[in-house]
């Protein structure tokens, strides 16, 4: 437990550095952009479909296909992450669809997530339990997250990221499926989390409302003359 608060310590919030990235496809560059998030900050990127911005978090978080060409670096802190394998850079992924493993329960779900740092049967479940209940999911752990509403799953998803104390966050349009209210509540359950976690995150949206209630830095890519 005491490990898991020390891997967590906001002390160990380092801001997140994109630096001279250029991402190419085909013979084409596809987008370059430099930025500088900090942590606690929330770095949203805009553009039309198919400019790049899933693509962008796939570089950051180091699972971008090979038909790109790309260079620039990922940066935390003074740490370069760039030649790093995706499993070693640590980063928080939330995507479209909350992808709950359905072979395991809510509580399974979470538990996966925690670190092996984290020792002991009982510490790990409280710890699961404890992360639940943070979002009002107080007494889901046995639930089959196929039983879930999709803001409940949101929920679970977010919870499950956070707690495998990730160094950043990458957020591909996580609220999209949402409708209006619970897509507006689970925006702002997020972005609370992310700040008070000290993280730097990266948000890819289309939505203006979603670019202003993140309140920081908007990067437009895919405009023309870009590139
Ligand atoms: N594995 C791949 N091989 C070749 N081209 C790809 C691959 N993945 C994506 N692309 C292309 O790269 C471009 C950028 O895709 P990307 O998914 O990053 O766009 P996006 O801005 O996130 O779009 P959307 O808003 O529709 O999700 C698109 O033209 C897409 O077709």
């Amino acid at each position: 437990m005491q490990d898991f608060a020390r891997a967590n310590s906001p002390t160990r919030s380092k801001s997140l550095m994109l630096s001279d990235v250029r991402i190419r496809l085909a013979g084409r560059t596809l987008l370059a952009l430099s930025a500088t998030v900090m942590p606690g900050e929330i770095l949203t990127v805009m553009g039309p479909s198919g400019s790049g911005k899933s693509t962008l978090l796939a570089f950051a978080g180091g699972f971008l296909d090979p038909a790109f060409e790309a260079s620039g670096k990922v940066l935390i802190g003074d740490e370069d992450l760039t030649g790093l394998a995706a499993n070693r850079r640590h980063a928080g992924i939330l995507f479209q669809d909350p992808l709950l493993f359905p072979h395991l329960s809510v509580g399974g779900n979470i538990l996966f997530a925690i670190p092996q740092s984290v020792s002991g049967r009982r510490a790990r479940r409280e710890l699961a339990e404890q992360a639940l209940d943070e979002v009002g999911l107080a007494g889901f752990f046995d639930r089959d997250p196929e039983t879930l509403s999709g803001g409940e799953k949101a929920r679970v998803a977010l919870q499950r990221v956070l707690i495998s104390a990730p160094r950043f966050l990458l957020l591909d349009e996580p609220f999209s499926k949402l409708d209006t209210a619970l897509r507006q509540q689970t925006r702002d359950l997020v972005f609370f989390k992310a700040r008070a976690s000290r993280l730097p995150a990266v948000l890819v949206t289309h939505d203006e409302a979603d670019a202003e209630a993140a309140g920081g830095l908007v990067i437009e890519i895919g405009r023309e003359g870009d590139g």
